[in-house]
């Protein structure tokens, strides 16, 4: 397995991380590191926290106890200024898409560039349409509300802002859920793409074993309230672990093994 490391190279550290509802412990001494460049897929049983864990480290929640650093700030630890400007330097893609609905695709993604650049109106206007084709929406999207638009096109407009403001992580809450198995495949290809392409760090949240074999360099399993196991899709068949084996060897993930083999994922 993988070794946690404290290296300059580890663009997102959590150490000891405690978060509880109520009396309902979620995360209980949670670590996890992120290295710079990597595609890492978050998985775990649903109600494992993975959601909640993302909005603690982009500082949506706060936790109960723990550090939690950003390309080498803290997250909480840190004044109004100084969050404002860590902020910028990642994009968030909520599970659906999040966009806001009187806003077209092109005003969504132009949304985060008139709340954080002093740019004029023209250039935003042609900084926004270059994300939006980046994505792969076709020229008659961009002036379209959410609601004319198919869920896969929803998703990459979600995409499209969060890369808005040229962010070096991208977070990415379930980007295929809901996406038909082509669909999803095609968000797969996209997000590898864009992620050489522009060299980000991608904290992808997903249920999506097709997407973890394809495009995921390694994986961190939440279990037992807290990183269970972090390595490679190979890494994890060694893990003795009832859940670990079920979802890693399960039928479904035999599936998927034989999708990436056959080069359909
Ligand atoms: N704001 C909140 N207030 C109270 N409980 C919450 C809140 N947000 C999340 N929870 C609870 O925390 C737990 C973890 O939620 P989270 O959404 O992170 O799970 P998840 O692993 O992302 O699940 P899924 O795979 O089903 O999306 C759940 O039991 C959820 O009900």
């Amino acid at each position: 397995m993988s070794e946690q490391t404290g290296s300059e190279d580890t663009v997102i550290r959590v150490r000891g991380l405690n978060k509880r509802f109520k009396d309902h412990v979620v995360h209980e001494g949670l670590d996890l590191d992120v290295r710079r460049g990597e595609i890492i897929g978050i998985v775990g049983g649903s109600g494992t926290g993975k959601s909640v864990l993302l909005q603690q480290i982009v500082g949506l929640l706060k936790p109960d106890a723990g550090q939690i650093e950003v390309l080498g700030q803290s997250v909480r630890d840190t004044s109004d200024a100084e969050y404002r400007a860590l902020r910028r330097r990642w994009g968030v893609m909520f599970q659906d898409g999040a966009l806001f609905s009187s806003l077209t695709v092109r005003q969504n993604v132009e949304a985060p560039m008139r709340e954080q650049l002093e740019i004029s109106d023209a250039l935003r206007e042609t900084m926004a349409g270059i994300k939006v084709r980046m994505v792969g929406l076709p020229e008659n999207a961009h002036g379209k509300y959410p609601s004319e638009l198919s869920g896969g096109m929803r998703k990459r407009a979600g995409f499209a802002r969060s890369i808005a403001l040229d962010p070096e992580i991208v977070f990415l809450d379930e980007p295929t859920a809901g996406l038909d198995p082509i669909g999803a495949a095609a968000f797969d290809t996209l997000i590898r793409q864009l992620q050489t392409a522009l060299g980000l760090t991608v904290f992808l949240v997903t249920h999506d074993l097709d997407s973890l074999h394809a495009i995921c360099d390694r994986v961190a399993v939440l279990a037992e309230k807290k990183v269970l196991a972090v390595g490679t899709m190979e890494e994890m068949l060694e893990i003795d672990h009832p859940w670990v084996k079920e979802y890693f060897q399960g039928p479904r993930a035999r599936a998927a093994v034989g999708a990436a083999a056959s080069g359909l994922a």
